[in-house]
């Protein structure tokens, strides 16, 4: 599966935050998002989801233009940046929601067997987030949207969230983004450098540094 973000041009007011972006991503590939703060990620991750309008912009999967929202097609899944599972349901209860197997969970994440019947609000934020992560990219959807999954995880917990990622791309279609740029270098197959509302597709990581995403030598 393929699926491009073309031509979209967004403002908030009369102000442009995006204005000329194209994002290819597709099954088998990792793509990366790099930016810096406000640079429009996560709006760009909502238009393509479906809950943003943007002036212009056009979706296709497969080639084929998606014509009502994204989200509608049950394709995708997205992590938003904040949390989205409502504090007062059970983690099995989640779990069966998005049709995730809570045995396999456990197999990596084994720590986490006593959390069976809590609610969510019982959760420290990052057991909160590990979760909501975890059904995001296990979730029976062929593309998978994650913004900032390494954000408030420990290191341990993202080597093992960097290993699903790795291990669901042969079936899924991937976009991520996280300012843990390391992270995004090391999964990627294809990155974008998002930059003056533009993407530009990075071939070559010291570009990172010549467009003044990151300061000089900080690669080595
Ligand atoms: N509803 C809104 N109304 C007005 N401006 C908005 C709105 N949502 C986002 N913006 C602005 O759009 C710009 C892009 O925001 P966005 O959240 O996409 O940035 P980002 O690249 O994800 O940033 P960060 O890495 O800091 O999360 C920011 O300048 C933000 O202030």
């Amino acid at each position: 599966m393929i699926i491009e973000i073309d031509n979209v041009e967004l403002y908030f007011k009369n102000k442009a935050i995006l204005n000329g972006v194209y994002l290819k991503a597709e099954t088998g590939k990792i793509t990366g998002i790099l930016g810096s703060n406000g640079c429009g990620k996560s709006c760009l991750l909502n238009i393509a989801f479906g809950n943003l309008r943007a002036k212009y912009s056009l979706i296709r999967v497969d080639n084929a233009p998606i014509l009502k929202p994204l989200y509608q097609t049950k394709l995708v899944s997205y992590l938003p940046q904040h949390h989205f599972i409502p504090d007062r349901i059970r983690l099995k209860t989640a779990f069966k929601l998005f049709n995730v197997d809570w045995d396999a969970f456990i197999n990596t994440f084994e720590m986490l067997t006593p959390f069976k019947t809590f609610y969510f609000n019982k959760l420290s934020g990052g057991e909160r987030r590990l979760i909501e992560i975890y059904l995001i990219l296990k979730c029976p959807r062929k593309i998978v949207f994650l913004d900032e999954p390494f954000s408030h995880i420990a290191p341990l917990y993202i080597e093992k969230i960097k290993t699903l990622i790795e291990e669901e791309k042969h079936k899924k279609v991937i976009i991520v983004t996280d300012h843990m740029y390391q992270h995004i270098i090391s999964i990627s197959d294809t990155i974008y450098l998002l930059k003056n509302g533009c993407t530009k597709r990075i071939d070559n990581i010291k570009e990172l540094e010549d467009y003044k995403y990151l300061s000089i030598s900080t690669l080595h």
